[in-house]
């Protein structure tokens, strides 16, 4: 038998929210996607709340290495994102959707806290952020959107490792070599910094990752030479 809603009943039959995660390495387009995503939903007449912690900016904003970035809502370990929320309701916005940058850096909770913004206020969630840190194994953040987002999204654009093949995994650079010990965070950029004691990322695949290796080894003297350039330091110490 077909139950006819009774009218005005929006809130049970209007499209139900999800959460969705897309996440990926560095360089993969994530915070580009955000954007996108942001921009789509507003056109709609949709009004959004933008959030991410530690953008490489190291200003409260969402940004991409294409050019764009919009501001955002810096959030902490004990950001309670469901009073964000909340206080923009009270301010007499509305919130249709929320897009978390950097989302690898939530905690569980606020990772439980966003899926409660789904379900109890049909809040739409698009969160973005790294697979993997430089140690390649997940973050705890991305290991609870897994377990908790509706829909989980691999970003399609390939990240190539300088052997041309895809990259999946982070590695961290520090004085022209990768490390494999460290803090779990440490905001910084694939390009390098000022200096080359200043921490950088790298996407590698998984055999260079494995074995460490930033460049083409050196394997005899007529192949020092990276696409005709003297090969630097950094593409062979392994530390
Ligand atoms: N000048 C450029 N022209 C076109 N695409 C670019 C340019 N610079 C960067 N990109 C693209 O931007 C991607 C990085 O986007 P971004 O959103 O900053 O990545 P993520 O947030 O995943 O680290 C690169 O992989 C590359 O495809
Ligand atoms: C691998 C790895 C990365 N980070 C930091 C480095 C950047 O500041 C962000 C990722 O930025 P992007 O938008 O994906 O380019 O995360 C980190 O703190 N720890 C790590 O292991």
């Amino acid at each position: 038998m077909n139950v006819v809603p009774a009218s005005g009943d929006r809130r049970r039959h209007a499209a139900p929210a999800h959460l969705t995660f897309f996440h990926g390495p560095m360089d993969c387009g994530k915070s580009t996607l955000a954007l996108q995503v942001d921009h789509n939903q507003s056109r709609q007449g949709r009004e959004g709340l933008r959030l991410t912690q530690g953008d490489r900016s190291l200003a409260p904003q969402i940004s991409s290495r294409v050019g764009l970035s919009r501001e955002a809502v810096e959030f902490h370990p004990g950001t309670d994102v469901r009073l964000l929320v909340r206080r923009r309701w009270a301010a007499g916005h509305r919130v249709d959707y929320v897009v978390v940058d950097e989302a690898q850096f939530l905690t569980d909770r606020q990772v439980e806290q966003l899926a409660e913004l789904v379900d109890e206020s049909h809040v739409d969630v698009y969160a973005f952020g790294l697979t993997t840190d430089f140690r390649a194994q997940l973050f705890s953040g991305t290991r609870r959107l897994f377990e908790l987002a509706d829909v989980v999204q691999r970003i399609q654009v390939e990240v190539l490792c300088w052997c041309g093949a895809p990259g999946l995994l982070n590695a961290r650079v520090v004085d022209g070599a990768m490390v494999r010990e460290g803090e779990t965070v440490v905001v910084a950029d694939t390009a390098p910094g000022a200096s080359a004691a200043d921490p950088r990322y790298q996407v590698l695949c998984r055999r260079h990752h494995v074995r460490g290796q930033l460049g083409p080894t050196p394997t005899g003297p007529g192949q020092l030479s990276l696409q005709g350039q003297p090969l630097a330091d950094e593409h062979v110490a392994v530390r």
